[in-house]
């Protein structure tokens, strides 16, 4: 069962006659919830790393610096890469120029004001499409551009028709969308579809939104423009990725991400979350179109670039995102991975680890350890010697050379015929534990 179909714009769309049809045994449990309107299986990235993602406090980017992350970028599979305003700085707009005369298979996205000066700089850059955005919170017109709905009306219309008539793409957004009034939104973002844009934009810019309110706005959005929809969600209160998720639910096309989150504040979805929550729900389509083994690659790229580590609980890529450490966690993925991980780590390059050196080890990742080691040990030695290593688990933290030395001289010494109880076991600083344990006693 493929559970895609073609569609008319080359991006395959879910199947869900297929699916609902397909026998019980051979159906993903974990697919979206089936609804024609939802683009779970079939939705397109905007990254924005090198627009959203400079716009991170640490973020700098030289010229050569950026085309190395767009060539990565397009070489992952992003389908749009947006890039800094050219109106930022002159060589903002250099370099946006550069990196639209690299031939990507990427299409090359410049992000602007809804100005008129900012576009006739935008479109002579040789980009693919131009990104419009104007505040229409009642905060941002006040406090940011000081505009009403009637002139941002105006002016949207004026650029979008400037922007197509050079026969570029042209999405036209609204910043801080969920803060604006629901009635002006519908209204303008009916106007620009109206005159053609492509996409029309939502933005979560304070990250504000729950997924219920986004999963609200966008299936009303929906029934109101025929264009594509994007989204673009910031994570100030944690949401940025189950919102995006919502927003393809109801009926968004794109999705704006950056590596690792990285933007203004605490940043945006990340690209590794997103690809994390998509490869279970539409795995058919994200393994087939990202190239997920280039994931860490990528991550590692714009972590140094901006002098950050890869924090500990990243998804997928994090130290620890496939380490198995309790005994029963443990014993289940020795038989079968899918007990305790919902993503295959091998479908992005990475390997699970068995964690078996602490106190809340069990005989069966001890087992698993004796093999790897090619010992001879029954069950029961198996488990003798787990008891012997929570024994010193239990006054300090252990290594796998801890263990493994452990389970040697245990094995040494049993094939000694010597009495397993009487195993003295060494501390770190050579002294054996069980005279410690009498010492501290
Ligand atoms: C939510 C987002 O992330 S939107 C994207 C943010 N990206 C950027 O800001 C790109 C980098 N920015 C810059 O380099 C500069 O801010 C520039 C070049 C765009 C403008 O610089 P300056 O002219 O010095 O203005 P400054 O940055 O102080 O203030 C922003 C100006 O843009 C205006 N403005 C803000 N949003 C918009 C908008 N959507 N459409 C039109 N004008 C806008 C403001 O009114 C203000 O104009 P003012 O000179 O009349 O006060
Ligand atoms: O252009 C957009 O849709 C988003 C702009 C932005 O970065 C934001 O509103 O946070
Ligand atoms: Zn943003």
């Amino acid at each position: 069962m493929s559970g895609t179909i073609a569609s008319a714009n080359g991006v395959d769309k879910t199947d869900y006659k297929a699916i609902a049809t397909a026998p019980l045994n051979s159906r993903n449990p974990y697919a979206p919830v089936p609804d024609f309107l939802s683009n779970v299986g079939s939705f397109q990235i905007i990254e924005s790393t090198l627009r959203e993602g400079e716009q991170f406090a640490n973020a700098f980017f030289d010229t050569a610096k950026k085309i190395e992350i767009a060539k990565a970028l397009d070489d992952f599979g992003v389908d749009y890469i947006e890039l800094t305003s050219p109106a930022a700085s002159e060589q903002s707009r250099a370099d946006c120029e550069a990196i639209c005369k690299l031939g990507l298979k990427a299409k090359i996205l410049t992000h602007i004001r809804c100005h008129m000066d900012d576009a006739r700089i935008a479109v002579e850059t040789g980009v693919d499409g131009v990104d419009v955005v104007i505040g229409t919170s009642s905060f941002l017109r006040e406090h940011s551009h000081g505009k009403d709905m009637a002139y941002i009306h105006k002016t949207a219309i004026e650029v979008i028709e400037f922007v197509k008539s050079k026969g570029i793409e042209i999405r036209f957004s609204s910043e801080d969308s969920f803060r604006s009034d629901l009635v002006d939104l519908l209204s303008i973002y009916k106007a620009v579809d109206k005159v053609g844009v492509n996409r029309v934009g939502i933005a979560d810019t304070v990250g504000c939104a729950s997924p219920r309110q986004v999963y609200d706005l966008i299936r009303t959005l929906r029934g109101v423009v025929s264009c594509d929809i994007e989204t673009h969600f910031h994570n100030d209160t944690g949401c940025a990725i189950a919102n995006a998720y919502c927003a393809l639910e109801a009926g968004a096309t794109h999705i704006d991400t950056s590596v690792l989150g990285i933007g203004e504040r605490n940043g945006i979805t990340p690209l590794g979350g997103l690809m994390a929550r998509m490869v279970v729900a539409a795995p058919e389509y994200v393994k087939g179109k990202y190239k997920l083994h280039k994931l860490k690659e990528l991550e590692n790229l714009v972590a140094e670039a901006v002098e950050v580590n890869i924090p500990f609980n990243n998804y997928i890529t994090g130290f620890c995102a496939f380490t198995h450490k309790a005994g029963i966690h443990a014993k289940a993925i020795l038989n079968n991975p899918s007990t305790y991980e919902i993503i295959n780590p091998a479908d992005f390059g990475i390997t699970r680890y068995v964690h078996f050196a602490s106190r809340l080890t069990g005989w069966n990742a001890i087992k698993s350890r004796v093999e790897q080691l090619n010992l001879d040990m029954t069950d029961e030695q198996c488990k003798e010697c787990t008891a012997k290593i929570k024994q010193l688990a239990d006054i300090r933290p252990l290594n796998v050379d801890d263990v493994d030395s452990i389970i040697r001289q245990y094995h040494l010494h049993i094939k000694a015929g010597g009495d397993p109880t009487e195993l003295e076991l060494p501390d770190a600083d050579g002294e054996p534990a069980a005279k410690k344990l009498k010492q501290s006693a």
